[in-house]
């Protein structure tokens, strides 16, 4: 079965060498510098000092390569989704299975929506990963992707099981995913306004208050949507802080290249709950509007 990796950046890239890599017939559909040089040189996945890197995978600009695709990773930004739909609507058969790799709620819906003949799958990833130059991604901690729990009866699951992906199962999508938002509403729009790594940011004095308020807000925001989080997840946060000290948030990325950030589904996405329910957020409030102070209009 053919994997198609749609918007192979930093996760397709990663994700989609790493299924290659176990054995699986992939083709990343990407931009034209990272197709150039994947197809010259083979996708490099950089680690600690060194690039390994990996023949047994195409790349290409062209969308019409989902056509054979059995299994589509979506990897897009979140405001490419739409787009990205469109290409999977246009050019693949009735009820492929697609996994969703965004982060934030909305997107998964977004493209489940867009694609009522399709079947898509939110799965969660928690991973550290940047591009470092053309064809080359830069792994920084994390390889673990989390999915239903019913997946695992599907005919495609095992294509994904090997060595180097951690799969985790979840019999609670729902709470998995306000989980991952949480992560990423504590972690993403400081590392983004500060331009630091993680470990950077824990050596700034009283980061730690500034976390742990984003944190509180966040779960008050969740309780309010009927969704329990396990007060645990603060600590599960340090422990991913710990585990990629090096890796700047996908946002601060997003900043450093002066795109467009995801920050409304994140912090933002948090805002809007808050003022619904009557939670008041003014961390995640502050964050978000510094976030959109230094983003591309
Ligand atoms: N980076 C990380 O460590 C993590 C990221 N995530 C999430 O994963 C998702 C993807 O993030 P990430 O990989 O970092 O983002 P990237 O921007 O690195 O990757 C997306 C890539 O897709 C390309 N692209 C978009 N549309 C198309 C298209 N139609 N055809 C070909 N290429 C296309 C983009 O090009 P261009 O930029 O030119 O538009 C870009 O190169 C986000 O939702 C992010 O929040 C989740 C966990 C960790
Ligand atoms: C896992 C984490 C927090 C890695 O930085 C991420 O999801 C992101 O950067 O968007």
């Amino acid at each position: 079965m053919k994997i198609a990796v749609l918007g192979a950046g930093a996760v397709g890239c990663f994700f989609g060498g790493l299924l290659a890599e176990q054995g699986q017939s992939v083709i990343l559909i990407t931009r034209p510098a990272h197709a150039e040089a994947i197809t010259s040189q083979g996708l490099g996945i950089h680690e600690g000092e060194r690039t390994r890197f990996i023949h047994a995978v195409k790349a290409t600009t062209d969308s019409s390569a989902l056509a054979d695709a059995g299994l589509v990773l979506c990897c897009v930004k979140a405001d490419q989704v739409v787009q990205a739909a469109e290409a999977i609507r246009t050019y693949t058969h009735h009820g492929v299975p697609v996994l969703a790799l965004q982060n934030g709620l909305t997107s998964a819906d977004h493209l489940a929506n867009r694609l009522p003949d399709h079947q898509v799958w939110p799965v969660l990833v928690y991973a550290a990963i940047g591009m470092k130059a053309a064809g080359i991604v830069a792994h920084r901690g994390g390889h673990t992707l989390c999915l239903d729990q019913r997946a695992r009866a599907t005919s495609w699951h095992p294509s994904l099981v090997g060595e180097l992906i951690a799969l985790d199962h979840s019999d609670d999508m729902t709470a998995a995913r306000w989980r991952k938002l949480i992560v990423n509403c504590v972690l993403n729009a400081l590392s983004a306004v500060a331009q630091k790594s993680y470990g950077e940011l824990m050596q700034v004095p009283s980061m730690m208050d500034v976390m742990d308020a984003l944190f509180y807000e966040c779960a008050a925001v969740a309780a309010a949507c009927e969704v329990a989080i396990d007060p645990g997840l603060r600590d599960d946060i340090l422990h991913i802080v710990r585990t990629m000290p090096e890796q700047y948030s996908s946002t601060a990325q997003d900043i450093a290249r002066g795109r467009v950030t995801e920050i409304e589904e994140f912090n933002g996405f948090i805002m809007q709950k808050g003022r619904e329910h009557q939670v008041p957020t003014p961390v995640n409030t502050t964050l978000y509007t510094l976030t959109k102070a230094i983003e591309v209009p």
